[in-house]
């Protein structure tokens, strides 16, 4: 749909499709959206041979119905939304960046764990639509990259810089997307390339640390939502800078707010602090 081509009502409240309705940020994005008085959800997209398919999503969900029934077919769903949220995996997201982009869709990608080549091979899809990226969607988090930078553009390498993350054990990637969002800022605010300090996955006789590394350490266990510290370790003291999510619906509004926000915007890729104004 071209920006004249929009109904009054598709404006006012965009239509919005949820990929991986199933999953754990899916089902958070739907009872928010649902919730939501400027946002309107026109679809929901699972795998073929997921069991929810043909089923109405909120009974599928174990609540009331909601009228939208969970389709395998992206590229019908896509055509009547004016945004798609995808939160699903890396090669998922890839598909869905091109579909988006045929129906000209605000794509809002909240899927991590991509590697460079697939960052890469998203960029043809934003030269007709909006995309907007991000490994956090929440205003906290998108907060401490802020300040993250500042800290670090303040002190020198004499403290040495750790991200620490900690999530629930069906995490699937590390460092988290936040952890890399919090490295990069890191890096930018020292002025260095995260590529060229980045340590993770310290394991065995690893040598002395560093100087000016930027290390990257991951808990997964249990139910935890997502926690992010950033250290700071000096001598004779430190600095923790800390994020604690403790409720997927702070991601949910940011991608929704996401979603709004891209509705008339050139076509591009943006992220989380173009949204925020940061
Ligand atoms: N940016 C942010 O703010 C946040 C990002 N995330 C990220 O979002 C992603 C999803 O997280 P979460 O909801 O916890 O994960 P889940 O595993 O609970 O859900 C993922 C969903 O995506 C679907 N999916 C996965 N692969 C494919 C595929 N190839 N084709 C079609 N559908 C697919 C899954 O379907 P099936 O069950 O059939 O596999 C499932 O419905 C992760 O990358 C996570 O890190 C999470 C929270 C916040
Ligand atoms: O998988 C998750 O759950 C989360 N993923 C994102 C990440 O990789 O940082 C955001 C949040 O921490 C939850």
């Amino acid at each position: 749909m071209t920006a004249s081509s929009m109904t009054a009502s598709s404006a006012a409240t965009p239509g919005i499709v949820i990929t991986g309705a199933s999953g754990r940020m899916g089902q958070m994005l739907i009872k928010t959206i649902v919730d939501h008085p400027r946002a309107r959800l026109v679809g929901a997209v699972e795998r073929s041979g997921h069991a929810w398919v043909g089923q109405d999503v909120g009974i599928a969900m174990g609540g009331p119905e909601l009228g939208v029934t969970v389709t395998d077919d992206a590229v019908e769903a896509f055509s009547v939304a004016q945004a798609v949220i995808d939160f699903t995996s890396p090669e998922a997201t890839l598909g869905f960046a091109t579909l988006a982009a045929q129906a000209r869709a605000v794509h809002v990608i909240g899927t991590t764990g991509m590697n460079d080549a697939q960052i890469s091979q998203l960029e043809p899809a934003s030269r007709h639509s909006v995309q907007m990226r991000a490994g956090n969607m929440s205003l906290g988090v998108n907060l401490l990259v802020q300040l993250t930078k500042k800290v670090a553009a303040a002190l020198d390498e004499d403290f040495d810089i750790e991200v620490i993350e900690a999530h629930h054990h069906h995490k699937v990637d590390a460092p988290s997307g936040t952890a890399l969002m919090l490295g990069e800022a890191a890096a930018e605010g020292r002025g260095v390339t995260l590529a060229d300090v980045s340590d993770s996955g310290r394991d065995g006789i690893t040598g002395a640390r560093k100087r000016g590394d930027i290390g990257f350490s991951a808990i997964r266990g249990g139910d935890i939502v997502g926690e992010h510290d950033v250290l700071f370790a000096g001598q004779g003291e430190r600095i923790v800078l800390r994020h604690m999510a403790t409720d997927r619906a702070i991601f949910a509004r940011g991608a929704i707010k996401a979603a709004l926000w891209g509705q008339g915007k050139e076509p591009g890729q943006y992220d989380m602090l173009d949204v925020l104004g940061l």
